[in-house]
């Protein structure tokens, strides 16, 4: 049973989840779990994968790993994929999107090869990430919201702090928690 909420920030890398999870951890009190950062320190992956410069992760591990602590709620999850976490743990999914050149600018700062930025550029412009999370959850959690600027950013964090507050609201008036995980 959940008496604080989870929420999903998702999106292509680059696209600002790590910018927007921070700062909704600072202003909520809600917790950043960044996957990155679990799938490396727990060791969830199966190595590293040259190509892609990124681990090869072991999603059954990452779930058995993080289930204690999403069934307590109170986590911002944040990741480029979403559809692996069971909806019973999850009550709201933020899919983040940018436009490909503001996103072009972002991932080449950080050097990424050519082949991977056009993957991810490819991605962002197919809305690959959208579609994964309107597949794997019911349309009314997921919000998609556009992050070009550092207004948006603010904007974005003030509409899902809102939406915190009401979540805590509605289950406070309900008695405490509401959702079996
Ligand atoms: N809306 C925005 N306006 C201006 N700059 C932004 C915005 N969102 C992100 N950035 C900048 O883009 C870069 C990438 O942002 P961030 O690390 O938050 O993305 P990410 O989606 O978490 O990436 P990854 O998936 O690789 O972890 C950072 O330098 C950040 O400051």
């Amino acid at each position: 049973m959940r008496t604080e909420p989870n929420i999903i920030i998702t999106g292509t890398p680059g696209v600002g989840k790590t910018s927007h999870s921070t700062l909704l951890a600072n202003t909520t009190g809600l917790k950043h779990l960044s996957i990155n950062q679990i799938v490396k320190e727990r060791e969830c992956h199966e190595g590293w994968d040259e190509g892609y410069q990124s681990w090869i992760v072991d999603e059954d591990k990452l779930l058995d790993s993080i289930e204690d602590e999403a069934k307590q709620g109170g986590w911002i999850i944040d990741w480029h994929a979403c559809d692996l976490f069971p909806k019973s743990w999850i009550d709201l999914v933020v899919v983040l999107r940018a436009d490909s050149t503001v996103l072009y600018d972002r991932l080449v700062g950080r050097g990424y090869s050519e082949a991977k930025l056009q993957e991810n550029l490819d991605s962002e412009i197919m809305q690959v990430l959208l579609e994964e999370a309107r597949d794997a959850y019911d349309e009314e959690i997921v919000v998609e919201l556009r992050s070009d600027t550092l207004e948006d950013v603010e904007g974005n964090v003030e509409r899902m702090e809102r939406w915190v507050e009401n979540w805590r609201e509605g289950n406070s008036r309900k008695g405490g928690a509401v959702k079996e995980s």
